[in-house]
């Protein structure tokens, strides 16, 4: 096992990392020495079958153990559900020492994040992820819900007490979820490391190259990265947004189909293409567009849903948080390793989108 330390601005915390250490919950909460005074674990249908015994029983110190089931998939990230979970959680009793356990992807960690963020004004949380997109997502505390409207709309800046990261669950994970965590793992190498995309390209032809020693090094890299940019802007003034380069057009994707129907990460595969493009022409220059376009074919990544049509993208890309004034801000690449933040125009930005979806097979 491995112990990093997150450090942000409003708090640092140990991601413990390693095989089967979701049996060890108990000691790691021991070291936080929080002094809880019950547990909320809140999970999906698809953990729960799984893992959710397994933490239970571990939890060997609790008498109040209660936990709560919400369906499976991006869905759950709604007004309804965060506040069936607050209802639950007023019902139990659970008070300001009570301590929120997020078990499973980057829809449980945001939902049940808030969760802990806004009941009875903030409670303890840690996050146990089970994918490997929650590589990103259960590192440096952005919490949100959705709303029709918008991704991650309703949300706060609030980090957990401790992550704890099981790469045992992982391993029951289907091909879709290993592709989608990979699109994050890709962005950490493009945004800022250019030897970790190197070796990315070099090692990992398919998902199934992403097994033992080589999933432990993408991880720890790709946290590493999220660990350095979070460290330096804990609240999105500034370096911050480089984590979202390709999430532009991935929320007004996810939106525009409705939440669910594309992965995150499918979603971020395509925005991250579409940013390149976007580069090329922003600073006229080449980055071999079509060299990405064949490296993430190889992991089957989904084209840009055609059907959404360039006009209704756009109108949902404005709706983006990093939008001033109504002007349409995107994280544009320089040379793989280097990106900023820049203001583009509606009208670049659209015919763009037409060329793109032009390109549709
Ligand atoms: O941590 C961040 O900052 C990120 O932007 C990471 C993203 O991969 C993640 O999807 C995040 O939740 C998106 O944030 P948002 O502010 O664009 O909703």
């Amino acid at each position: 096992m491995e112990t990093l330390t997150i450090s942000t601005a409003s708090k640092t915390y140990p991601l413990y990392i390693g095989d089967r250490i979701r049996f060890e919950i108990q000691s790691f909460l021991n070291n936080l020495n929080g002094n809880f005074s019950s547990i909320l674990i809140i999970t999906d249908s698809n953990v729960e079958p799984l893992f959710l015994n397994d933490i239970k029983t571990s939890l060997t110190d609790f008498e109040n153990i209660y936990s709560y089931v919400v369906p499976g998939g991006e869905g759950a990230k709604s007004f309804s559900v965060f506040y069936d979970l607050l209802t639950y959680a007023l019902e139990n009793e659970l008070d300001r020492k009570s301590l929120v356990i997020a078990l499973g992807g980057g829809v449980i960690g945001d939902l049940a994040g808030f969760v802990a963020a806004t009941y009875m004004r903030g409670i303890p949380f840690i996050q146990m992820p089970t994918t490997l997109l929650a590589h990103d997502s259960s590192v440096g505390g952005k919490v949100a819900i959705n709303h029709p409207l918008g991704k991650n709309m309703i949300g706060a800046f609030y980090q957990p007490e401790a992550v704890i990261y099981d790469t045992d669950m992982l391993l029951t994970l289907p091909e879709e979820q290993w592709r989608s965590g990979f699109a994050e793992v890709i962005k950490h190498a493009l945004i800022w490391d250019a030897d970790f995309y190197n070796w990315l390209h070099s090692e990992i032809h398919t998902l199934a190259d992403l097994r033992a020693e080589k999933l432990q090094y993408a991880l720890a890299k790709g946290i590493s990265v999220k660990a350095q940019v979070v460290a330096q802007d804990e609240k999105e003034s500034g370096i911050r947004a480089y984590l979202n380069f390709g999430h532009t057009l991935a929320h007004a994707i996810e939106a525009g189909l409705g939440y669910g129907k594309m992965s995150h990460g499918d979603a971020v595969a395509i925005g991250m293409l579409f940013a390149i493009r976007v580069s090329e022409e922003y600073y006229g220059i080449n980055l071999n567009l079509s060299k990405f376009k064949e490296w993430f074919k190889q992991y089957n990544f989904p084209q840009i849903p055609k059907e959404l049509g360039a006009d209704l993208l756009l109108q949902l890309m404005k709706k983006d948080k990093k939008a001033q004034n109504g002007s349409l801000r995107m994280v544009l690449m320089k040379t793989i390793g280097e990106v900023e933040t820049v203001k583009v125009n509606d009208e670049f930005i659209l015919n763009t989108l037409i060329k793109e979806l032009e390109e549709v097979q």
